[in-house]
Parts: C-alpha cells; sequence; structure tokens
C-alpha cells in the first residue's frame, strides 16, 4: 500500500513510529522502501553528502528536481518527500508555488519548508493549491550564517514558547506535518501533543510521531563530523539493507533515538 498523508496520520494517531530516512537516487529508494522506510527525504543536505560542500546553501532548484526524479523512479510504495532548497521559496507564495509545483511535477509528493511562523501565508498558499507541506522548524540549516552554526534550538523558554508557537501557527496554516530538528526532547513532545499533525524528529528525542536521519549518517558512509543524534547502523549489521531494517525496527520499538542522541 502506498504511503499517502492520510497513512501517516493514521499512524501518528495509533502511536505507530513513523520512519524517515534521506535518499537521493533510484537504486537507494528502492532498497530503502523495501526495508520498510515510509518516507524517502529528498534532502538539501544533498549538498553535504553528495557535491561535498560544507553547507546546504548552495544547491540549486535544478539540482533538487533531479534528485527527485531519481528518487521517484525508484520508489513504489513510500512517500517522496522534497525540501525546498535555498533561495527557492522566502521571495513570496508565488515564487514558492513555481517551484514547488516542479518538484511535484519531478515526483515530490509533499515539499519541506525551513521556517517559523512568518512562513504561515507560503504554507497556506501551497496547501490551498494541492501540495501538501511539512513545516521544518527548530535548527534550520539553510540559517546556518544567521545562527552561526549548527546550535541547539529552544534551550531558553523564550526560543521553546517561540517554537511552540511556530509549530502551531503553522500546522494552523495547513502543514500536513512538522519537522523539529536539534531541539530540546521536552520541548519536542510538547509539540507533538500541541499540534494536530505528525511530528518528526532529529535530534528532538523519542516523543514525537517519527524520526529522520541522513542516510549516510545511518550507515556510516559520511566522512564529516557526526552530530549527538547520528547513530551507525552499519555497525552492527551484515548489509545495507539489514542496517536499514534495524534502523526501522528501532524507531519503531523506540530504542532510537536512546538519551545518548537526545538534548
Ligand atoms: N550528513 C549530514 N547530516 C545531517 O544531519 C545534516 C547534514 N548533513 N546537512 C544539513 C544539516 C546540518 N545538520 C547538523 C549538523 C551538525 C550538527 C551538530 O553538530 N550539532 C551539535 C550541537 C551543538 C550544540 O550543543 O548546540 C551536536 O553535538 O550534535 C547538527 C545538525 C543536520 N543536517
Ligand atoms: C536533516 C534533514 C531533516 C534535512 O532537511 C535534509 O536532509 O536536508
Ligand atoms: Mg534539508
Amino acid at each position: 500500500m502506498k504511503v499517502t498523508v492520510n497513512t501517516l496520520n493514521k499512524m501518528a494517531a495509533e502511536g505507530r513510529k513513523i520512519s524517515m530516512l534521506t535518499c537521493y537516487d533510484a537504486s537507494f529508494a528502492s532498497l530503502l522502501e523495501d526495508a520498510g522506510v515510509d518516507i524517502l527525504l529528498v534532502g538539501d543536505s544533498l549538498g553535504m553528502v553528495i557535491q561535498g560542500v560544507d553547507s546546504t546553501l548552495p544547491v540549486t532548484q535544478e539540482e533538487m528536481e533531479y534528485h527527485v526524479r531519481c528518487v521517484a523512479r525508484g520508489a513504489k510504495r513510500a512517500l517522496v518527500l522534497g525540501d525546498m532548497t535555498f533561495g527557492s521559496y522566502q521571495q513570496s507564495p508565488q515564487q514558492a508555488f513555481a517551484n514547488a509545483s516542479r518538484l511535484i511535477q519531478a515526483g515530490a509528493h509533499m515539499v519541506k519548508i525551513e521556517g517559523g511562523a512568518y512562513m504561515a501565508e507560503t504554507t497556506r498558499f501551497l496547501s490551498e493549491r494541492g501540495i501538501p507541506v511539512c513545516a521544518h522548524i527548530g535548527l534550520t540549516p539553510q540559517f546556518v550564517n544567521a545562527f552561526g552554526g549548527y546550535r541547539v534550538q529552544g534551550k531558553s523558554e523564550d526560543d521553546a514558547r517561540r517554537i511552540v508557537n511556530d509549530a502551531k501557527v503553522l500546522a494552523e496554516a495547513g502543514a500536513s506535518m512538522v519537522l523539529m530538528e536539534c531541539v530540546p526532547s521536552a520541548l519536542a513532545r510538547e509539540i507533538t501533543e500541541t499540534v494536530a499533525v505528525p511530528t518528526i524528529g532529529i535530534g528532538a528525542g523519542v516523543d514525537v510521531s517519527g524520526q529522520v536521519l541522513v542516510s549516510y549518517d545511518a550507515l556510516g558512509v559520511y566522512p564529516g563530523k557526526k552530530a549527538r543524534f547520528v547513530k551507525n547502523f552499519m555497525a552492527d549489521a551484515q548489509s545495507i539493507q539489514g542496517a536499514v531494517e534495524a534502523y526501522v525496527k528501532a524507531v519503531q520499538d523506540k530504542s532510537f533515538p536512546a538519551a545518548e542522541h537526545t538534548f
């Protein structure tokens, strides 16, 4: 059965954890979904893991369309989620729709937009026109220059309240899902209890509707510095398929993320 937004809502309502990994090509799309991954994220992390640049900022709309097309060809069951690239959506809801629609035409089923409550108008513009949106809040890597690095967000009470408000406003504006990156687990739990849509965490603890990791981190392929939330599932596996199956199982039985992976 194909994974749709309805499937995700049902899984979240029933407490069945959603598993997501990043994916950038057709062969991995097939392998990941056969191992039980529900959502394939064509992340702009491809800048780091595929292109070897040191942030997600140089990735272009055309490059994202290419990787979405590759992944969509390999995926039969999983939901394909495409990241909106830096500069492709911030100008106006119209600009966002023009570029998001191209990702949908390339085979994405949903697009992901970084940013807080101020992205509500754009989120509404897209969702009302048939493009499901995943909000990405907390550590938004496209803000690396503004944040001064990849830092945990929402540690102060003021920041925590702002991030809860971001989640609420974006869900009310029509976001189909809320992804939270690098926030304290108590905050991620509060947001999951507050919003009506499924939540996905990376470095956000176990009390969310599902988890995501960069697949190259989960398989120990990425040579860079490892963030606290990363676990290499290849370490105890005999094959890539086995490692991905172990990831899906660990997400489902809530053994991942453990305390050592959370903030
Ligand atoms: N390979 C890869 N994995 C990722 O998870 C990832 C990318 N690339 N590229 C885009 C962003 C960048 N991300 C990152 C990168 C580093 C940290 C990191 O090192 N965080 C510190 C937190 C420091 C603090 O305490 O504030 C950590 O120790 O985890 C977090 C997110 C997540 N995304
Ligand atoms: C780290 C995840 C959430 C992402 O946005 C990406 O892979 O680009
Ligand atoms: Mg991204």
